[in-house]
């Protein structure tokens, strides 16, 4: 896996790209100006591991040349070490975590990606998807671009050298304009670091400060994990530019109303950070509020699936009355299961990562909390070790609704046939996992728990496609492949 592979053919490439799309979520991280910015940027992205475990990257600048790190890993096994910070010199730096949604896991893939343009060096990291990635690969290549890597994140480097405009910040609104989907980027030039989110604002992106100098981030932990002041959410379609003379703001897309994903309110974010003036945690709680309201049961105890199921066992324990315990435990030492990826790893993950803890549990009605239902894996594994430690009844709560439809803007949903709720209807995904019932938060529960009266269909708030299939952008790419729109192949175009 460390080490890069290379298509035997065209053909193959382009299998290889469709197959290997749909994983999980990135973190970014940049700063301006400061004297150690490799170090906090390592920091930063310590903070924002959860985001992705695959590798992690930093560039920096020190006024004169660009300094580059990657390595497949974690960071604190990457960049702890004082030697690797010191071959990062420069007061402007960006940083990012990477778990794949296009393009392999392989060293050549891992960000920042960088290259020389005509304006200078450019860094760019990406959270989030392009949803017409394969397009714009597909024309740039036609063209006589030499990509170097397979994600859909190195079309903006070629679509920002191609530019006709003068100036780099032009040029990196002309490349912008071109994209489909969901993306937080954070991009280093010689002169600026540059923020933007796409038009919905599907993934986030946050201003802070720290000793007078910028930082951007993809949630606010990262700010607090280094004494940063948290300034505020960079708007969607936004793209903020940081100079030493300061911050300035672009609009380049017609206004409109934000669309932010409500998957990072599910799961992704860490539940310490405020994502769109809303604190995580407390989202959290009240979607189990909400579901405890829905959907309650006579139990003795609500038992939280640790890590993200905490928040909202703790709102349906308040809400039920039925007191709250750890009846399972979870070892630290073990990544996130959703985001490892194979299946079998992410099995083997699951019976490594928790354990019952039977005296809590034994002899008890069990209510299990968690925060979402993907493929099933960690909820057949935990009924049965529920049941394994002597609990009496098992009943399943899920604080989302069900996931029937993929993504295609950054999470790791998996094609629509492994997703166990576009399997199965609620009766059958009982049976499956083996539990005494089951039932998930409603749709407007959810938008409830979001401080909203209830889903208004004609106009969402949030981008909830993955419960009611509503995607808020062109999917391009997946119309290509499947919609009879028919793509030539690369040999194809070559003749
Ligand atoms: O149905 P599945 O395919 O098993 O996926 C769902 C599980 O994956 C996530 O947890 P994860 O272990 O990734 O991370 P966490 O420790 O933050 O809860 C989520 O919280 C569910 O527990
Ligand atoms: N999960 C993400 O945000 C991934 C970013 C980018 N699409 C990549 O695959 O590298
Ligand atoms: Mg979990």
């Amino acid at each position: 896996m460390n080490t890069d592979s290379h298509a035997a053919g065209a053909d193959d490439f382009w299998r290889e790209l469709e197959a290997d799309r749909l994983h999980e979520e990135c973190g970014v991280f940049g700063i301006f100006g400061h004297p150690d910015a490799a170090a906090i940027t390592a920091l930063g992205l310590h903070a924002l591991q959860h985001r992705g475990q695959e590798a992690s990257g930093i560039v920096t600048f020190d006024g004169n040349r660009f300094h580059a790190e990657k390595r497949m890993g974690l960071v604190g096994d990457s960049f702890s070490d004082q030697a690797v910070i010191e071959r990062l010199p420069g007061t402007a730096a960006v940083g990012h975590n990477r778990y794949s949604t296009t393009g392999e896991t392989i060293l050549r893939n891992v960000q920042p990606l960088f290259a020389e343009l005509a304006t200078g060096g450019f860094a760019v990291a990406h959270n989030g998807n392009l949803t017409n990635g394969l397009a714009l690969r597909r024309q740039l290549v036609a063209e006589g671009a030499i990509c170097q890597s397979t994600t859909d994140t190195e079309a903006v480097l070629h679509l920002v050298a191609r530019s006709q405009r003068n100036r780099f910040l032009d040029r990196f609104i002309d490349a912008v304009r071109q994209l489909e989907g969901a993306y937080a980027f954070v991009a280093l030039s010689t002169k600026k670091l540059i923020g933007a989110r796409d038009p919905l604002g599907i993934r986030p992106l946050v201003i802070g400060e720290l000793d007078g100098h910028y930082i951007l981030a993809s949630e606010t932990c990262a700010l607090d994990m280094i004494g940063a002041k948290y300034i505020r959410d960079v708007e969607n379609g936004e793209v903020v530019v940081i100079t030493e003379d300061g911050i300035e703001s672009h609009k380049p897309f017609p206004k409109q109303a934000e669309r932010p994903c409500i998957f990072e309110f599910i799961y992704f974010s860490r539940p310490d950070s405020v994502v769109q003036g809303k604190s995580v945690y407390d989202v959290r709680k009240r979607m189990g509020v909400e579901l405890a309201r829905e959907s309650s049961v006579p139990a003795d105890v609500i038992v939280p699936i640790p890590d993200s199921g905490v928040p909202a066992a703790l709102g349906f324990s308040q809400q039920s009355g039925v007191p709250f315990e750890l009846g399972i435990i979870r070892n630290h030492y073990v990544g996130r299961t959703f985001i490892q990826p194979t299946q079998r790893i992410r099995e083997l993950g699951v019976r490594l990562k928790h354990s019952a803890n039977r005296s809590r549990v034994e002899g008890k009605r069990v209510v299990l909390v968690d925060d979402s239902l993907v493929r099933g894996t960690t909820s057949v594994k935990i009924v049965q070790m529920m049941r394994d430690a002597g609990a009496t009844e098992v009943h399943f709560r899920l604080a989302s609704p069900p996931i029937t439809h993929s993504d295609y803007y950054g999470i790791d949903t998996p094609e629509r046939d492994k997703l166990l709720a576009a399997r199965l209807d609620l009766e059958g995904m009982r049976q499956f996992i083996g539990a005494d019932s089951l039932a998930f938060l409603s749709v407007d529960g959810l938008y409830r728990a979001m401080g909203e009266g209830a889903r208004d269909p004609a106009n969402p708030r949030f981008t909830d496609h993955c419960f009611t299939g509503d995607y808020p952008t062109p999917l391009t790419d997946l119309m290509n492949e499947t919609g009879g729109v028919k793509q030539l192949s690369l040999l194809a175009e070559a003749s």
